[in-house]
């Protein structure tokens, strides 16, 4: 369970006839288990398919869907990571993680369980009972996907989620997140502006065009990574290195190139 599709959506912000349309027919499926990551000029409505699918807005036309069901409101089966984590100061680390657990009415035992898990994963035990501000940007960040992932979400939806941190700490979250995503496999729908990231984590890329955004194309990773074997390697500096990812990335680079020239810009 857990796949995304989005069929002949349009979105216009302000009132029907003079508003700003930021989508124009976006028409994309996500498939369960699979890892989608949207990339596309700045303005052009990525984090509002985001929002769209979380639930926060809906589309002024067309569908946007969840396991075949229209999404109309936020749910338990999708969660959502931002670039800011959106930790709550006043509690601890496993507070912080435990919380989305509460509305589901667990046994506390079991809630202990799931938590102590989540930490786990997330390498955070030795950090349990550490207030958001004791912690680096990075260690924030894997609060804040630790937190998602405790709710065992069909869906996960990632904005941006690595933009605040520092360039380091981003290539060991990359890292970190592969490793996840290996390991504990879940639909996921990721925004970025690196395109080097999203070739790195995702099994497609889609491009999508300046503003209104329209998807321009999507491209296949996986069976890039699969057939090359990118998985041997630890390392994304390794990774980058190889021929294939570096052609990868600069076919998205030309064409999202070709966007900006298209603005003027
Ligand atoms: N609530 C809103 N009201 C009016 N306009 C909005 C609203 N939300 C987004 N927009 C406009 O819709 C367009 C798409 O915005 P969105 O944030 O989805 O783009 P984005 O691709 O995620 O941008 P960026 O890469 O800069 O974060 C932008 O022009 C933005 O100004």
């Amino acid at each position: 369970m857990g796949s995304i599709r989005f069929d002949k959506v349009d979105k216009v912000f302000g009132p029907r006839g003079s508003g700003v349309k930021a989508l124009d027919d976006i028409n994309l499926e996500i498939g369960e288990k699979e890892f989608v990551a949207i990339v596309g000029p700045s303005g052009c409505g990525k984090t509002t398919c985001l929002r769209m699918v979380a639930g926060f807005e809906p589309p002024s036309a067309g569908t946007v869907s969840v396991n075949g069901k229209a999404v109309t409101r936020p749910g338990p089966d999708r969660a959502v990571v931002f670039q800011q984590f959106a930790l709550f100061p006043w509690k601890t680390v496993r507070e912080n993680i435990e919380l989305g657990l509460r509305n589901k009415q667990l046994p506390k035992a079991e809630r202990d369980e799931l938590v102590a898990g989540a930490l786990k994963l997330m390498n955070l035990e030795s950090h349990a009972a550490a207030f958001p501000h004791q912690l680096s940007g990075g260690m924030q960040q894997r609060v804040a996907i630790a937190r998602a992932y405790v709710l065992d979400p069909e869906v996960l939806l990632m904005d941006e989620p690595f933009g605040a941190l520092d360039a380091q700490t981003r290539v060991v979250m990359q890292e970190e997140l592969v490793r996840l995503a290996r390991v504990n496999p879940r639909t996921v729908l990721f925004i970025t502006h690196a395109v080097e990231e999203a070739v790195y984590l995702a099994d497609r890329v889609a491009i999508m065009t300046r503003r209104p955004g329209r998807i321009k194309e999507v491209l296949d990773i996986r069976s890039i990574r699969e057939a090359e074997n990118w998985d041997r390697l630890q390392k994304i500096e390794d990774v980058m290195d190889i021929e294939s990812f570096v052609h990868l990335r600069t076919q998205i680079w030309k064409s999202l190139r070709e966007e900006k020239g298209a603005h003027g810009a």
